[in-house]
């Protein structure tokens, strides 16, 4: 990379001219002025890669150099900075990247999948050849939440992070929850608004909360990346009746990634779950609602903290890639996971069977004499203890209903084990639907 601190542009080259690539365009040119005062020097747009390189994307690319191949793009003699716009984990993004740090370019990056699994290798390249990588967009779009945990709570122990990380699934579960739509119409419409991945089952599935969250416990804990550990469960279970029922108990559904670390020395270890949750309506995280995201930071000094703001679409996430050229420009570089590699923590994973929780259970059942018995006595013979239970509606008999409950706090695994008991029983018609209620 070029010097720094010298007044001569910071010449980049931007890989992937889509949602994200076309927003960096249209903010570098209509924010030029201040980001160069701010940055104290220009940030040059030198080249470009993408696809097509005829198709109308709203922004003049005339301008720039065109390069077909992405790894030829990051090793050009012009260019200190790679942009990594174009995403997935491997392939073609994962080898421009590469090929850029090895090149002694930095990297600046929104593709979460890609730091999520080759983070710590990419981290490696980077030290080796002393330049940044960079990755703010990569979570939670436009929020500094990397930054925040990096810089802002890095005096602090962490006791848990835990938030709204997947703009889509907010997006999906808010929209039906205020209109009432169904699930395929508000993901369609999720899509065309550009916060959906090119693969939305990324989305829904909770794979793209459990990227970012893979990489915030990272950055929180001091911990290495484990993407492979997080639990998850995503929200194509949850059905407008589940809202609906959620709703009339004083709750609201969110898509909750949480990171904790669970015992100390080497007893230390660490828990990472992405699962739809119950919030109760005076939670902080209730009112999040939309493509907007949310993340509850509790260290041991700074007390809670809570960063929200939007966590996709165009301009947010390209607010954040401009804002990590800035830190470049200005030399603010460091360690992108906190801590040099060799000195992150291998983290075993917690194993969650002891935690205690409150849990909605909601079954879909044949509706016929004895069905509601043989749940309770699972529930009697794991343990469990309902709080309340309500049958929705009544069709004819025979026919599936729902049927809802919310147990006391207990073990976590004694739920599990009450589903064991209910597998393959012919009252269900469906696999039973299990949210935790997320405490206050
Ligand atoms: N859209 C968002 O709100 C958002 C927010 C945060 C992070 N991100 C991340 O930003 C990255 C880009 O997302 P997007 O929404 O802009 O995607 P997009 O699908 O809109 O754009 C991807 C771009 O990459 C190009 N591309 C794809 N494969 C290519 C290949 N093999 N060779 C050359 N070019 C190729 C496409 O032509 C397109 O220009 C992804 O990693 C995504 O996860 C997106
Ligand atoms: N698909 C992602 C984009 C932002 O990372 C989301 O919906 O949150
Ligand atoms: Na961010």
């Amino acid at each position: 990379m070029s010097d720094t601190n010298s007044s001569s542009p910071l010449r980049i080259a931007i890989a992937g001219l889509g949602t994200v690539g076309a927003g960096v365009i249209r903010l570098l040119g209509t924010n030029r002025d201040l980001i160069a005062a701010r940055a104290g020097r220009e940030i040059e747009v030198v080249a470009v890669s993408a696809r097509d390189r005829t198709l109308d994307r709203g922004v003049d690319i005339s301008g720039y150099a065109w390069e077909d191949d992405m790894t030829a793009l990051a090793e050009r003699e012009d260019v200190d900075v790679l942009v990594e716009l174009v995403g997935g984990s491997d392939g073609p993004a994962l080898a421009a990247s590469r090929s850029a740090l090895k090149a002694g370019k930095g990297l600046v990056t929104a593709n979460k999948a890609m730091i999520a699994h080759h983070g710590l290798d990419l981290a490696e390249l980077a030290e080796t050849a002393n330049v940044p990588l960079k990755f703010e967009a990569a979570v939670a779009g436009g929020i500094p939440v990397v930054k925040g945990l990096r810089e802002g709570t890095s005096a602090n122990a962490l006791t848990n992070v835990y938030g709204i990380l997947n703009g889509t699934c907010n997006y999906i579960l808010s929209e039906m929850e205020e209109t009432g739509a169904d699930f395929a119409e508000t993901l369609a419409e999720a899509q065309k608004l550009g916060y959906a991945e090119a693969d939305p089952t990324f989305d829904i599935e909770g794979v793209d909360a459990a990227h970012k969250l893979a990489i915030l416990a990272a950055i929180g804990f001091g911990a290495r990346v484990d993407f492979a550990a997080v639990h998850t469960t995503g929200i194509v279970q949850v059905r407008a009746a589940d809202i609906a029922q959620a709703d009339a108990l004083g709750f609201v559904i969110r898509l909750i990634a949480q990171a904790d670390v669970e015992g100390d020395g080497d007893n230390a270890r660490l828990l990472q779950r992405v699962r739809p949750c119950l919030v109760t309506k005076e939670h902080p995280l209730a009112p999040v609602d939309g493509p907007t995201n949310a993340v509850v930071a509790e260290g041991n000094f700074s007390g809670r903290l809570l960063f929200q703001g939007a966590g996709a679409g165009d301009g947010p996430t390209a607010s954040a890639v401009v804002a990590d050229l800035i830190d470049i420009c200005r030399s603010e570089i460091g360690a992108p996971f906190s801590m040099p590699v060799g000195q992150l923590a291998a983290l075993p994973p917690a194993e969650p069977g002891h935690r205690m929780e409150r849990t909605y259970i909601r079954f879909t059942v044949n509706d016929r004499p004895g069905v509601l018995a043989e749940i309770t006595a699972a529930m009697r013979d794991a343990d469990v203890s309902i709080e309340s239970l309500i049958q929705q509606g009544r069709a004819n008999y025979g026919e599936e209903v729902l049927v809802a409950m919310v147990t006391h706090e207990g073990p976590e695994r004694c739920v599990r084990k009450a589903l064991d008991l209910l597998e393959g029983s012919d009252s269900l018609t469906g696999d039973p639907l299990v949210m935790p209620i997320l405490p206050n």
